[in-house]
């Protein structure tokens, strides 16, 4: 494994890890929230297969927190940037929510750089922008603190968060986000809206969601099935985070489809 950080051309510096150095390149995005480690339950076996980068989207885990609101653009670009720092010209893209949202932007601005794309539990459009208003000015005077219970009750189901071992571990890297760099994100989903685009995607993609999903709920799996040509679509048994709710299924999932 080696880890490093990549200055962007804004100046932001981007924390990442490769794993498993032999094989196609494989680039992890998480989600709001969240940090690199959110892959965990997915690296043991991915690194024999892949060269895998995964790395924490600015304003979260060890990455820059700028100030202010960021954009999917921008966001988008960090990923080509960071390909481009570590020689990959061309790679698959798995990202979850937030990451799928960057990686919908890499289908559609970058396709000559994408062999495959996943989408789980994402969205093209997570309206309505007041809302998204309402939780950054939340974050932003009352901290993490303020919005943790509410986030783990859309992220896993009950029958979970009762019984997995791995949920403090979770609520730490959740507290642990900045909240400009929380913010920062929910600025980007705010303003996105990929409804009308979504038709000029062309590279192969699959949508992952979750049934359980009250974040990014079924409806918005099919709306991206839908729209991008081709999509295949795969619907499992969790919540928002469900490559850590059913992480073993989501594994397969991959491991099928990158086939
Ligand atoms: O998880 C994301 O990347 C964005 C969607 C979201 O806000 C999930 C949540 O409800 O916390």
């Amino acid at each position: 494994m080696i880890e490093g950080f990549t200055t962007m051309g804004d100046g932001c510096s981007i924390a990442w890890e490769q794993t498993g150095v032999e094989g196609p390149a494989l680039i992890l995005s998480n989600s709001l929230g969240t940090s690199m480690d959110m892959w965990k339950p997915q690296m043991d076996v991915l690194y024999k297969r892949f060269r895998v980068i995964r790395y924490d989207t600015r304003g979260h885990g060890r990455s820059d927190v700028p100030a202010g609101a960021y954009g999917l653009d921008r966001l988008g670009r960090d990923v080509l940037e960071l390909a481009s720092d570590l020689e990959i010209e061309r790679f698959a893209f798995c990202g979850l929510s937030l990451g799928g949202m960057i990686g919908q932007w890499l289908g559609l601005r970058a396709p000559e750089r994408v062999s495959q794309l996943v989408i789980a539990n994402s969205s093209p459009f997570m309206g309505p922008p007041s809302a998204w208003d309402a939780r950054i000015k939340l974050v932003l005077s009352n901290g993490m603190d303020a919005i943790v219970e509410g986030t783990l009750s859309r992220w896993f189901t009950q029958n979970f968060i009762a019984e997995a071992k791995n949920i403090e571990e979770i609520r730490n890297i959740f507290i642990k986000t900045d909240p400009v760099g929380y913010a920062g994100c929910c600025a980007a989903i705010r303003d996105m809206d990929m409804r009308s685009v979504l038709k000029l995607i062309h590279v192969p993609t699959l949508i992952v969601g979750g049934k359980y999903d009250p974040a990014t709920p079924p409806e918005h799996t099919y709306a991206l099935r839908d729209g991008i040509a081709g999509a295949q679509c795969v619907m499992l048994e969790a919540a928002h985070l469900a490559n850590i709710e059913q992480a073993e299924n989501f594994t397969k999932v991959l491991l099928e489809y990158f086939k």
